[in-house]
């Protein structure tokens, strides 16, 4: 089969073309694929199918010509991923599957458009963040309270006072699970001057990661919310560079760079 890499400021994916949506993804192919030793390595895996053959979103069919299916690095099945999006996007429009400026992906988390920036950079209509209320993760001894934030896929983001550099996150935190019974991925930050926060983030399914875009919106949700606010432009500076989150009143976007980096034949199978 064949595949392609790509990354979204260091949140690394495996690319699947998947045309007819033929294959079929199995936890245990995707976790080879994406173990960093004795696979390819990544993040997470993109299967890239049309949404007319695939039965989970085929009412999105009339909006969106293509789905992401995506998997993270153990296999597991998330219902959005705000850089994958974006790499899916440039995926399609190097393969020359879309052609115009702005098109629509499907997503398990609902329909998404995106823009191709001027600069190369992808933009993402992430949609309008839902915030919860409050919950708390552990951490080394320390409880860091945070907002819990659905971006399509559960977040709690933790301002945390501490600097983000000396986090251990070999291990991910300890969360509420009567909150988060399906798991959630923990954004730890610190807000740094003005509209700005240094986060790192350890994800359901992948482990602590480079970097992470609907964790990105969930954490300038969070970063304002703070400071008394719900909207405004947010730099979020991750271990893999730096992405930019709008929130407006009705809805939140998301850009940065998105690469696709190599492509060949897989021989792994199941
Ligand atoms: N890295 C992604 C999020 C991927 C899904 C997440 N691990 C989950 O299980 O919800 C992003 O850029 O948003």
């Amino acid at each position: 089969m064949r595949f392609l890499k790509g990354h979204g400021t260091e949140n690394d994916f495996v690319i699947l073309p998947d045309p007819e949506g033929e294959v079929d993804v199995s936890a245990a192919l995707v976790a080879k694929i994406c173990d960093r030793r004795a696979g390819i390595g990544a993040d997470g895996v993109l299967r890239v199918a049309r949404t007319k053959h695939s039965h989970e979103v085929s009412d999105q069919a009339g909006e969106a010509e293509w789905f992401m299916d995506y998997r993270n690095a153990d296999g597991s099945v998330a219902e959005m991923c705000g850089n994958g999006v974006r790499v899916f996007a440039r995926y399609l429009l190097d393969a020359g599957l879309e052609h115009a400026s702005e098109f629509a992906i499907a997503t398990r988390g609902g329909v998404r458009r995106v823009r191709i920036e001027p600069n190369g950079d992808v933009t993402v209509d992430m949609g309008k963040p839902v915030v919860h209320g409050e919950s708390v993760a552990t951490l080394g001894g320390h409880e860091y309270p945070g907002i819990h934030v659905d971006m399509g896929n559960p977040h709690l983001a933790c301002s945390i006072g501490d600097p983000v550099a000396q986090l251990e996150l070999t291990h991910g935190p300890g969360f509420d699970t009567g909150v988060f019974p399906a798991g959630v991925n923990v954004e730890l930050f610190n807000a740094v001057g003005v509209s700005r926060a240094v986060m790192r983030v350890y994800e359901r399914g992948s482990g602590e990661t480079r970097s992470c875009g609907t964790g990105a919106v969930a954490t300038a949700v969070a970063a304002a919310h703070l400071s008394g606010d719900t909207t405004g432009t947010w730099t979020i500076e991750v271990l893999g560079g730096t992405l930019t989150v709008i929130l407006d009143e009705d809805t939140s976007y998301l850009s940065g760079p998105a690469v696709i980096v190599a492509s060949g034949e897989l021989m792994l199978a199941e």
